[in-house]
Parts: C-alpha cells; sequence; structure tokens
C-alpha cells in the first residue's frame, strides 16, 4: 500500500504563537475523514503487538490523536491534563515546550504496575511533553511499551532528550527538518 500522504494536509503557519515558531496546524487532516483514518491506523499497527493497555494522550490534540489509537488497539485511554482540571488526586510533572512551560497531572488510579503504556501525541518538538509522561508512567510503576507522533520536529532534537529519559520505543509518521 502506497503511504499516506499526511503532509499534504498540515498546514504550516509562521510566527504562531509568537515570532520563529512555524506552527504545525493539524486540523485539516483530522478534519479530512482519510486523513484521521490512516493518522490513527498506522500509529496503532505500529504497536499492534506491543500488549497495549493504555494510551496516554496530552491535553489537547494529544486526546485527538490519543484516544482513537487506545480504542483501536483496544487499550484504556488515559488523559494527561494541565492543571487544575482533574478533579481528583493526581500525580504531576513539569515540562518546558518550544514555546513556554507547563504541567501535566494524571489521575493516581489511572495506570497500576502492571499496565503496558504507549504515549500518543499528535506532534514531538523539544521531546518535554514526552518526558514528563514517560515520567509519569516510572511513578506509576508501569512499563512504557513506547511513543507514537504523527509528527515530529527533528531539527529540535526530540529523540536526544527522550533517549535521556527512557529507552522506549518511538515512532513518528512524519518527520520535518
Ligand atoms: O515536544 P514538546 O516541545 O513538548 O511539544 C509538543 C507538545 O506541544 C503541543 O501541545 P501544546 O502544549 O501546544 O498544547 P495543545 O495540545 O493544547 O495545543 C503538542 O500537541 C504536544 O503535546
Ligand atoms: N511548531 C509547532 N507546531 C504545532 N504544535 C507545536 N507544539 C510545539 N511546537 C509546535
Amino acid at each position: 500500500m502506497a503511504a499516506y500522504d499526511f503532509e499534504r494536509l498540515i498546514v504550516d503557519i509562521p510566527d504562531y504563537p509568537e515570532p520563529g515558531v512555524v506552527f504545525k496546524d493539524i486540523t485539516p487532516l483530522f478534519a479530512d475523514p482519510e486523513g484521521f483514518d490512516a493518522v490513527v491506523e498506522s500509529i496503532a499497527a505500529r504497536f499492534a503487538d506491543a500488549g497495549v493497555t493504555k494510551v496516554i494522550g496530552a491535553e489537547a490534540r494529544g486526546f485527538m490523536v490519543g484516544a482513537p489509537v487506545a480504542h483501536r488497539l483496544g487499550a484504556g485511554f488515559v488523559p494527561a491534563r494541565k492543571p487544575g482540571k482533574l478533579p481528583r488526586e493526581t500525580a504531576s510533572e513539569s515540562y518546558a515546550l518550544e514555546y513556554g512551560t507547563d504541567s501535566l497531572e494524571i489521575h493516581l488510579d489511572a495506570i497500576s504496575s502492571d499496565d503496558v503504556v504507549l504515549i500518543v501525541d499528535d506532534l514531538v518538538a523539544t521531546g518535554g511533553t514526552a518526558v514528563a509522561q514517560a515520567r509519569l508512567v516510572e511513578r506509576f510503576g508501569a512499563r512504557l511499551a513506547g511513543m507514537g507522533f504523527l509528527m515530529e520536529l527533528a531539527f529540535l532534537d526530540p529523540r536526544k532528550a527522550i533517549a535521556e529519559a527512557t529507552d522506549a520505543e518511538v515512532f513518528s509518521l512524519v518527520k520535518v527538518g
């Protein structure tokens, strides 16, 4: 089967949300039924044999990719949310972004030590968000099966930051730079 041309439906927005950043707008790809299906199927296929029991997706775009991939794999979905959004006790990790810093929280009962966890997001840039989630998985004593992304900003070298935190497999459908 020919590789799907994901980039055809991803739009570059220069200087958004701040000067110097080229924002990758994935909304046209997700609005396209075939494109949306290709994203979900391609990431799920790569981890189909990994025994994944939980997928973590980071607010907000990580929900758009992570939840359907979890469903496709027959796994549960765990939202990693921005501070103060989850109503019960959480574990929290801070991270740096291509623009700014933030932290992510997961409910304490969302993951157990016998889970096999896949981190899924639309995009990996510095790797900060992915590393924060990997640290959370580690704190729960669960096994990290890997990380699956639609897009990797390779010019920011996220694999270096990720490799310092985990030896889990990193998979991306589109590499930029
Ligand atoms: O590799 P990093 O440098 O950590 O950047 C990647 C993260 O940045 C984006 O989310 P953002 O925090 O902009 O939030 P959003 O999904 O709510 O737009 C993207 O969806 C990833 O989660
Ligand atoms: N350049 C970028 N485009 C879209 N989302 C991002 N998250 C971090 N960097 C980004």
